[in-house]
């Protein structure tokens, strides 16, 4: 049986520290970096970042918008990022942020978590605006294949509050039930489960306790970093469940290109920034 993903997460975090890395293409950092924005500087700038950042961090979260945005060849540069990293030793979390009715729903699983696909990731991330039910296809399909789920529940965005903070007929948030789904569907699992929730760095006050954030899972906290989020500020927010967070960080770690220590050196300094408070 394949090993779950909530279990090869923790180790590969024990091995290598908690952060994430994002590899996000933006057309500005192609330009930091001395590279055009076109389908050659993409690919110089995603190979780099795997050659750095796939033997050194436990996870890499390559942003498919930044790869889309270039057609069918950037999609392929995206299929060999994701290759290249799994074989230097990396997980992969595929951030794609879908959602969408159960059917097609499934399509995006077997897009992106079916190990037959050619984009077939170790997670990836998922909205629940139909609904939390509607994500239940990705569900089951990540865990038929030792995969997992990362589902938004208190992004970084100024704009997140809106919808994420707003009551529900039984007086708790939707970003509450949001938690609360994914609590239940981790119940019992060791060393935690496989779905994590996403919850920015950078919330603030939200109508969710660090009881709420502990569902037994990952919690993905962007933010950090570029956004403003820091050890200090991140340990602030998420109280006792801050042994579940995988900080992650794209543009600071990839500021430090196109130069592969450096880029490696600063994912470590972020490594080493948040290693004690997961422990
Ligand atoms: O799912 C995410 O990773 C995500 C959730 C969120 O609430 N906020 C957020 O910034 N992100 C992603 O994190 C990356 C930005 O990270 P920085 O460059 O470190 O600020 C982008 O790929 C965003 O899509």
């Amino acid at each position: 049986m394949t090993t779950p993903f909530g279990a090869r997460l923790r180790a590969a975090m024990d091995a290598r520290g908690p952060v994430c890395a994002g590899i996000d293409p933006h057309a500005a950092l192609l330009g930091a970096w001395g590279l055009s924005d076109d389908v050659s500087g993409l690919e110089r700038f995603a190979m780099t970042s795997v050659e750095a950042l796939g033997p050194e961090v436990a996870v890499v979260k390559p942003q498919s918008a930044f790869f889309e945005r270039h057609g069918s060849a950037g999609v392929a540069v995206l299929e060999r990022v994701v290759a290249g990293c799994r074989e230097l030793g990396a997980l992969v979390l595929l951030d794609v942020k879908r959602g969408d009715i159960g059917t097609t729903a499934q399509g995006y699983a077997d897009a992106y978590l079916d190990p037959r696909s050619p984009l077939a990731a170790d997670a990836m991330t998922a909205s629940p605006y139909l609904g939390f039910g509607s994500l239940e296809p990705m569900l089951a399909t990540a865990e038929r294949h030792g995969a997992g789920v990362f589902v938004l529940a208190l992004t970084s965005n100024p704009e997140g509050p809106q919808f994420q903070h707003a009551r529900t007929p039984d007086g708790g948030s939707v970003a509450g039930t949001v938690l609360a789904e994914l609590a239940a569907r981790n119940a019992g699992a060791e060393p935690w489960g496989s779905h994590g929730a996403v919850v920015g760095a950078t919330i603030g006050r939200a109508p969710v306790s660090a009881e709420d954030l502990d569902v037994n899972g990952p919690l993905l906290v962007p933010g950090v970093g570029a956004q403003g989020g820091t050890a200090e500020s991140v340990r602030a927010v998420f109280g006792d469940a801050v042994r579940h967070v995988v900080p992650s960080s794209s543009r600071e770690i990839l500021g430090a290109g196109p130069d592969v220590a450096a880029l490696r050196a600063a994912a470590r300094r972020t490594n080493e920034q948040f290693a004690a408070l997961v422990r």
